[in-house]
């Protein structure tokens, strides 16, 4: 069976220009909510995903999949991949970017299983902007960066007005995310501080 793809991006886009206060290549981006599926460290069987950004508009993210990913007897869920490209393009979106934005459309390509025990290497590029339309795309390698391609995604971001998560969000799990943000805010001042008073 041949993949036929369809033109990417779909439409005529601007280039997406990082933010003037995007982190620069070798940060290392934290959790952005601890109980996010995707990368929140209180969630035990979660994805733990991690990124980095890199050059370019790019970030490289890595999961390792375990037992509690499975689909079919010690292989991933596709739909657990689905998740952790999700994260992983949302992440280069937020944080290259710096606008809130959701996934509008998700599509993945899996080429190659993924067997439980092995790392994904995530590698997600910003494709371009139209309007409030944002185009983004990764391959997933197995188990080293340039290791196999298992599965590929492309997504459409859109971008939202903050309401869009006060509205039909949980308020408290807000309040909560932004006490998180507060004190992440403080300590990386005092970071700063210390470095240079
Ligand atoms: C640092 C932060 C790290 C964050 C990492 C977390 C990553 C996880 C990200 C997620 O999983 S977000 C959760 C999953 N997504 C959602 O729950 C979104 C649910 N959908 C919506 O809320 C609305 O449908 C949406 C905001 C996406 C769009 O509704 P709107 O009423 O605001 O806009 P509209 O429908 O006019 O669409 C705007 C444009 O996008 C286009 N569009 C929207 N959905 C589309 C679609 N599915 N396919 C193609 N085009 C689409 C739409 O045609 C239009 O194009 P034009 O501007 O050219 O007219």
């Amino acid at each position: 069976m041949s993949r036929v793809s369809q033109p990417w991006p779909p439409v005529p886009v601007e280039p997406a220009e990082a933010h003037p206060k995007a982190p620069p290549a070798g940060t290392e981006l934290g959790v952005h909510f601890g109980e996010c599926f995707g990368c929140g460290d209180e969630v035990e069987s979660g994805l733990h995903l991690r990124s980095r950004v890199g050059e370019g508009q790019t970030v490289h993210s890595k999961f390792t999949v375990t037992a509690a990913h499975q689909g079919a007897p010690g292989l991933a869920h596709g739909g657990l991949l689905a998740c952790a490209f999700d994260e992983a393009l949302g992440s280069t979106v937020g944080n290259l970017l710096r606008r809130p934005a959701v996934t509008g459309k998700l599509e993945t390509d899996f080429r190659r299983p993924v067997p439980v025990g092995s790392t994904l290497y995530i590698a997600t590029r910003l494709d371009g902007i139209a309007g409030r339309k944002i185009y983004v795309s990764a391959d997933g390698h197995l188990d080293a960066e340039d290791g196999p391609i298992a599965v590929s995604a492309r997504a459409l971001f859109v971008v939202v007005g903050f309401e869009h998560f006060s509205n039909h969000g949980d308020p408290q799990a807000l309040e909560k995310l932004a006490a998180a943000h507060e004190k992440a805010k403080r300590a990386r001042e005092q970071r700063e501080w210390e470095i240079n008073p």
